[in-house]
Parts: C-alpha cells; sequence; structure tokens
C-alpha cells in the first residue's frame, strides 16, 4: 500500500512532493490558513501554495511566522506567502488581519480554520478558565473568523471555510473533555453556516484528522509517551497519520473536484476512531504520571 510518509527538508516542508492535483489547480486564488505557521497549517499552506494558491498564514507568534514565511518562499517561490500577527479570540485583531490581506491580494476564497490549542488534562482537574479558554481558542476563533471574512468578502463573492475538526468527541475521548466539546462544536457550526451561507455560493467542510505524526498535538496527546509502532497498531490502516494526508484533503475539498460537498464532516484518520483506546484507567492512569502534559 502507499504510504505518503514523506521526509520533510529543515525547513519542514515536503521533500519531493508530488502532486495528484494539476499544478495550476487554484492559480489566482489566496487562502488564508489560521495557525498556518505550524504544524498541520503550515503543510495545508503549503500544498496549496503548490497548486499555484497566494496564502496569508496568521497567529500570535510573529516570529514563528517570520520563519514559515521564509521557508515557504524558499520551498514554492511562484506563489506569494503573508503573515499577519493576530490572537482568534480578539475580534479587533481578526478583523484588522482580514482588512490586511485583502488590502494585500484583493481577495480571500479559502479560509482554513487551524487554529487551537489543547492538552491532556481530567475533567476534574480542569478549571472552568482552561475549558473556556480552549473554547475561546477553538470554537469562538473559528465563528469569528468565519463571519469576519464571510461579512468582508464572502457573502458578495463566494468562498470556501474549511475547519479543521477532530474525532475526540464521538466517543468522549479520556482527557479531553474541553478539546472534544470545542471540536464538537465546531462540527455542527459547519452545518449551520453550510446552510445559512450556501445561497451564497459558501461551501463550509469540516475535516477531522486523527493522530498526526510530526505535530504539536502529537507529541502533546501521547505521541511523546507511546511509540509510533504502538499508536500505528491500534489504527486500521496500520499507521500514523502524516500531514501531507490532511493538507491533500484540504486541496480536494476546496478545488472544483469538492465543489458539490458542504455542511459535512471527513474523518481524516485511517480508521483510527473506530477502534481507538478510550479506557479511563490504562490511559489516564499512564498520561497522568505526566501532570500538566
Ligand atoms: C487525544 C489523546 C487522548 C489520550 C492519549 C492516549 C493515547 C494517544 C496516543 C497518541 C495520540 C496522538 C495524537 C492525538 C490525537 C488526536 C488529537 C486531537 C486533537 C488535537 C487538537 C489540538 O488542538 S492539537 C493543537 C496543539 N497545539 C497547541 O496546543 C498550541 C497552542 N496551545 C497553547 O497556546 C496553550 O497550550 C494553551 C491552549 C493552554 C493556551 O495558552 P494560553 O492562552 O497562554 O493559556 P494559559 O493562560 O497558559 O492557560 C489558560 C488556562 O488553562 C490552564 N491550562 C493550561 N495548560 C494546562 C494543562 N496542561 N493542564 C491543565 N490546565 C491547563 C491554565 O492553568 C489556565 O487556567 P487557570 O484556571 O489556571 O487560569
Ligand atoms: N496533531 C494532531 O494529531 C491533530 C490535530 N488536530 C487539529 O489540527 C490543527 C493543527 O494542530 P497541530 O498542527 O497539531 O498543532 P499546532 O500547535 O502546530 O497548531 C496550532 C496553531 O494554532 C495557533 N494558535 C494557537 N492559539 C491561537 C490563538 N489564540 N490565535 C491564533 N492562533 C493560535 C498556533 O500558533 P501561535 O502559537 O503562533 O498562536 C499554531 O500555529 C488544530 O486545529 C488541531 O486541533 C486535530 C486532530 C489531530
Amino acid at each position: 500500500m502507499a504510504s505518503p510518509k514523506e521526509n520533510f527538508t529543515p525547513e519542514n516542508c515536503v521533500e519531493n512532493y508530488k502532486s495528484i492535483f494539476s499544478k495550476t489547480a487554484l492559480s489566482g486564488k489566496v487562502a488564508f490558513i489560521t495557525g498556518g505557521g505550524s504544524g498541520i497549517g503550515f503543510t495545508i499552506s503549503e500544498v496549496l501554495m503548490r497548486h499555484g494558491c497566494n496564502v496569508a498564514i496568521a497567529s500570535r507568534n510573529f516570529a514563528k511566522l517570520q520563519s514559515a514565511q521564509s521557508a515557504l518562499q524558499k520551498a514554492v517561490p511562484g506563489a506569494e506567502c503573508f503573515i499577519a500577527q493576530m490572537d482568534v479570540r480578539k475580534p479587533a485583531e481578526v478583523k484588522a488581519c482580514v482588512d490586511q490581506i485583502l488590502s494585500k491580494f484583493n481577495r480571500i476564497d479559502i479560509l482554513v480554520n487551524n487554529s487551537a490549542g489543547n492538552f491532556l488534562c481530567l475533567a476534574e482537574g480542569l478549571s472552568s478558565n482552561a475549558y473556556r479558554n480552549v473554547i475561546d481558542i477553538d470554537t469562538v476563533g473559528t465563528f469569528t473568523t468565519s463571519k469576519t471574512v464571510y461579512e468582508a468578502f464572502f457573502k458578495k463573492n463566494g468562498g470556501v471555510i474549511i475547519n479543521i475538526g477532530a474525532t475526540l468527541h464521538v466517543n468522549g475521548q479520556v482527557l479531553q473533555c474541553h478539546a472534544g466539546s470545542a471540536k464538537a462544536a465546531i462540527e455542527a457550526m459547519t452545518k449551520h453556516l453550510a446552510v445559512e451561507w450556501g445561497p451564497d455560493n459558501v461551501r463550509i467542510v469540516c475535516i477531522s484528522p486523527g493522530p498526526i505524526a510530526d505535530t504539536v498535538g502529537y507529541s502533546k496527546l501521547g505521541g511523546s509517551v507511546f511509540t509510533e509502532e504502538q499508536i500505528a497498531q491500534s489504527i486500521p490502516i496500520q499507521r500514523v497519520g502524516r500531514r501531507i494526508d490532511i493538507a491533500n484533503t484540504v486541496l480536494f475539498a476546496v478545488s472544483d473536484a469538492g465543489s458539490y460537498i458542504t455542511g459535512t464532516n471527513l474523518v481524516v484518520d485511517g480508521g483510527a476512531v473506530l477502534t481507538a483506546s478510550n479506557g479511563m484507567h490504562g490511559i489516564a492512569q499512564l498520561l497522568n504520571a505526566h501532570s500538566k502534559l
């Protein structure tokens, strides 16, 4: 079976990227990727650029965005990467960021709501502030950014919104009450917005990854405790996900090939959610040994 176990260059880009799509599939388009300076968001940005799309990436850490921009421009000189600092929890910063992107490119065709925060914690040990903070970043941040882009551009011109979800809420994953609740709401929001904004030619698609190696999420949520082989054994496809798996799915969903897809959730996890271990005692005891992971 073909495995996209790609190698990364020192700049974290995909080495010898082989596209299944035409390299001009997204020519002339502009994508706004929140949290595009690292992990899954970085590879989504790279893959969209490799198909002719200019991108804008934004998050809190400007130095991280600068180094991502320089790596992306080096790997894909034919497309432009614009960076802006913003916190998705602050509507004024999101609005200023969208205004900057529109003054730079005059358009936004694709929004990827990828920014998120997470950690492992039993509900019993979670403060209300910690729960609220994750909901603020993931769920409210997704709503604020979607609404801001809709009002500023999509309402008149149409567009595609990709919400990066997760499968945590499907089985009530232990240690994930905060993030599972946040991602469940994102999945629901995807349907509500698809219904309301469909007539304006706006599609909204949720893409929910399983465990994705080489990411902050993976190492924070158990990937640094269990080996890749241990995690792979529990997944029907027998390997952990790679960033490219999610980036290629985003490419498909935003391309013309995905033009009739809206209001749905694409789970991209090799079947992991079907067989994921979720025992309070096994996982919680092991991981609780690493308090505040
Ligand atoms: C799912 C796995 C379950 C079990 C594992 C078992 C086996 C699995 C094996 C492998 C798994 C491999 C992969 C996982 C699979 C799926 C993952 C699915 C979803 C992933 C979702 C993600 O979002 S990943 C993205 C990860 N990236 C980040 O988190 C980067 C951004 N993060 C941050 O900025 C911070 O971490 C933050 C979220 C805390 C936000 O920072 P900030 O706004 O500065 O917040 P603070 O002021 O620091 O804190 C606010 C309150 O939160 C409390 N807090 C903070 N950290 C913790 C912690 N670790 N534990 C408990 N509470 C915490 C903090 O104390 C504050 O509350 P107060 O009451 O004190 O004010
Ligand atoms: N990794 C995995 O296995 C899985 C990941 N996911 C999802 O994939 C997405 C990417 O995760 P991953 O690549 O692992 O992790 P990263 O930590 O690399 O990505 C999260 C990004 O969000 C940004 N961010 C965090 N808080 C804010 C904020 N308040 N405002 C703006 N941006 C913010 C971060 O940048 P900065 O710090 O500069 O703000 C960072 O670039 C997330 O939505 C996550 O929930 C879902 C399932 C599995």
